[in-house]
């Protein structure tokens, strides 16, 4: 099988950077991740990032430079994660598709329960 690719924007703000959390019947509900989702067909990963942010949070970003590549198994399947450093172009954002929203100081992100694949996005935003 072919991993899922999946695309995840790092955006940050004075307070912190951007994590939402998975709503209510998805899978890994409940859980912190960085805001993205899967490719579609004849996208483009800056496609996928600007219309996945537009379509969970209402926010129109610009996608910038590659910030981490990610290969992991869950047990369900593997992901491939592109993980884009982002710009936020409003500072209004709504919780269309997730459960919440919050702006997390790099320090504090271990303290949240992240999807296990982005464990290396993590260290390298902590590091
Ligand atoms: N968006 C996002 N997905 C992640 C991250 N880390 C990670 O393992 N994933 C996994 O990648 C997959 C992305 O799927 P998704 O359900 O968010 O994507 P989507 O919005 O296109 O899905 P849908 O339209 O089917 O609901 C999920 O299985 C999710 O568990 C992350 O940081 N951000």
């Amino acid at each position: 099988m072919q991993p899922l690719i999946v695309t995840a924007a790092i955006i940050r703000s004075q307070t912190g950077i951007l994590l939402t959390r998975r709503p209510e019947g998805s899978r890994h509900a409940g859980m912190w991740e960085f805001p993205g989702g899967k490719l579609e067909p004849g996208e483009s990963p800056e496609q996928c990032l600007r219309r996945e942010l537009l379509e969970e949070l209402d926010l129109p970003v610009e996608v910038g430079q590659v910030f981490e590549v990610v290969y992991h198994r869950y047990d369900w399947g593997a992901v491939l994660i592109l993980a884009y450093e982002c710009r936020a172009l409003s500072r209004r954002i709504r919780n269309l598709e997730v459960a919440e929203h919050r702006w997390v100081p790099p320090k504090e992100l271990p303290e949240y329960d992240i999807l296990a694949a982005d464990a290396p996005i993590v260290r390298k935003l902590t590091f």
